[in-house]
């Protein structure tokens, strides 16, 4: 059997349907028999006739989908999170401007007579995928709940859309934001239509599922495999001792518990989102890959560092890897970073604190700009993420979840010095998969499912996912890694004086 699997981990154009069809070469078609999509949660706008409606000033319809970091709904998050409403105690309190219904305010707001009256649908990006697919409008339950406000108990809740200003919604039975639910790995209608067929160059009628947000199918990639054998305090303890990590241009903390635990600043507790039957807190961390790009990219000493990898046939990470470890003489490479600080919210903090103002620093320049203080910096860079991550799981902990092992994937769980940081500063092991793509494996289960072959998602999980490395803290590190927290906090104590001295007239 084979299982196709079509991530969409960026946001494209509405028509055409255009997929990475070398995921097919040499395969049986007729061997294909489910396909599961994910893709990140941005939004995506179709009209009446579902054509792509432009959302922005220039009135550019190929621009119709607004990325989900997409941080233009200041405002309008601010009046939403003023409102306390109930809905939002199961987003973490506060809604995030990443979330779906500060976008569409939005729109309303600024785009009326070019978006907002001529819209038939609002999509989540995995959703557009699987109407694109199949014809079938239903949404998933992951994308409705984590993102929508949607309750998997309760259904909508009108007084919500109401209170901000989206009584549009409620008018027409939430028609165009999904008013039929599906949970992820449902079977979708009669299958794959003969013209998305045509387009991807499979057969018409394969079974697809209601799709997943990316960060959730890592979830689903990694948290059920079986870890028996590999010496890890979770063998024999509830899947809820496990943390799932997605760390790729954002990172995605997935905790899940049998009863809903509210987090202050961490997304959820969000019911079935995930795995069935479980809550779901999702921390994160909105920008982590792509800061590190950022830092290494922007440094003056970057020219050269490109040159070197080159030469060596390396990417520039795993040349910076073997950089440090020549400069580190005999002590640990993370102490390199004993006098050099990073605050990591970039583009805000997720969680655990839900401010979007917080801005990045970082503390310990000196005026020399070449290799090894770039490498310094960009350890300092993972450091400060693996520090964040700490950050989030001792909020989850302060709230009753109890967390031993994390399972990392994504585009960083491919960097060791990343993955290690995360072990040392945690004081956790850390799990990677057997197929590194992880976030495909849980697109895949949600194939596995819709096509029959597996009766629940759980069974698929836990026959799909597998364990591959696991990495331990270097418990010795302790000390030093808590002293660098101490300073991590600090930083952001400092950024708030800072801004209290300038507010203050
Ligand atoms: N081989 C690698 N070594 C180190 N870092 C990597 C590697 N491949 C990807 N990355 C990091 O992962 C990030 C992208 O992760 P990925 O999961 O592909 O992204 P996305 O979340 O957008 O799907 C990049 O920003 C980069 O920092
Ligand atoms: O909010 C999300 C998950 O809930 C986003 O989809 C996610 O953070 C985007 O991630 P990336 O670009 O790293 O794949």
């Amino acid at each position: 059997m084979h299982l196709l699997v079509c991530p969409f981990n960026f946001p494209l154009l509405s028509p055409p349907f255009s997929p990475n069809l070398k995921v097919v070469q040499g395969i049986d078609l007729n061997q294909i028999r489910g396909l599961g999509f994910d893709a990140t949660c941005s939004l995506v706008v179709l009209d009446k006739q579902f054509r792509p409606l432009p959302v922005n000033h220039e009135e550019d319809s190929h621009r119709n989908v607004i990325m989900w970091l997409d941080h233009r709904a200041v405002s309008q998050v601010n009046r939403i999170n003023e409102t306390k409403h109930s809905v939002l105690q199961y987003v973490g309190g506060v809604m995030s401007v990443e979330m779906q219904a500060p976008k569409l305010l939005w729109l309303k707001e600024n785009l009326r007579e070019t978006c907002w009256d001529k819209a038939g649908h609002f999509f989540d990006l995995p959703d557009f995928l699987s109407w694109k697919a199949t014809g079938v409008t239903a949404r998933s339950l992951c994308s409705l709940v984590c993102k929508w406000t949607y309750s998997a108990e309760r259904g909508w809740d009108d007084s919500f859309w109401k209170m901000i200003g989206l009584e549009d919604f409620v008018a027409d039975n939430y028609s165009k934001i999904g008013n039929q639910v599906l949970p992820p790995g449902a079977s979708l209608g009669n299958g794959l239509t003969p013209e998305a067929a045509r387009d991807l160059g499979l057969l018409p009628g394969i079974a697809v599922a209601a799709s997943l947000i990316d960060a959730h199918a890592g979830g689903l990639g990694v948290i059920g495999a079986d870890v028996k054998g590999h010496g890890l305090v979770c063998e024999g303890q509830p899947v809820t001792s496990r943390l799932a990590v997605i760390c790729g241009t954002s990172s995605c903390h997935m905790g899940i518990s049998k009863d809903p635990i509210f987090v202050p600043g961490v997304w959820g507790p969000y019911f079935s989102a995930m795995v069935p039957g479980f809550w779901l807190n999702e921390g994160g961390q909105s920008i982590t890959g792509k800061l590190i790009d950022h830092m290494v990219e922007g440094h003056a000493a970057f020219p050269e560092l490109q040159v070197k990898a080159t030469a060596r046939c390396q990417s520039v990470y795993a040349y910076l890897n073997s950089h440090l470890d020549l400069i580190k003489k005999a002590q640990p490479v993370g102490f390199l970073t004993v006098d050099l600080h990073v605050w990591p919210d970039f583009h805000g903090n997720r969680s655990p604190l839900a401010d979007l103002t917080l801005k990045g620093m970082v503390t310990g320049l000196k005026l020399s700009q070449d290799l090894d203080d770039l490498a310094i910096l960009y350890l300092a860079t993972v450091q400060a993420i693996a520090l964040g991550t700490r950050f989030i799981i001792e909020a989850m902990e302060a709230a009753g979840h109890s967390i031993s092992t994390l399972f990392l994937c994504g585009g960083l769980s491919k960097n060791p010095l990343f993955v290690q940081m995360h072990a040392d500063i945690t004081g956790m092991p850390v799990v990677l998969s057997q197929e590194v793509e992880s976030v495909l494996v849980g697109a895949a289960i949600l194939g596995a499912c819709a096509s029959g072959d597996f009766a629940s998602v759980q069974e698929a999980m836990a026959k799909m996912s597998k364990v591959g490395k696991v990495v331990f803290p270097r418990l010795q590190d302790k000390r030093y890694y808590d002293k660098k927290y101490q300073v991590f906090l600090k930083l952001v104590e400092h950024q708030k004086e800072y801004l209290a001295i300038m507010n203050d007239n």
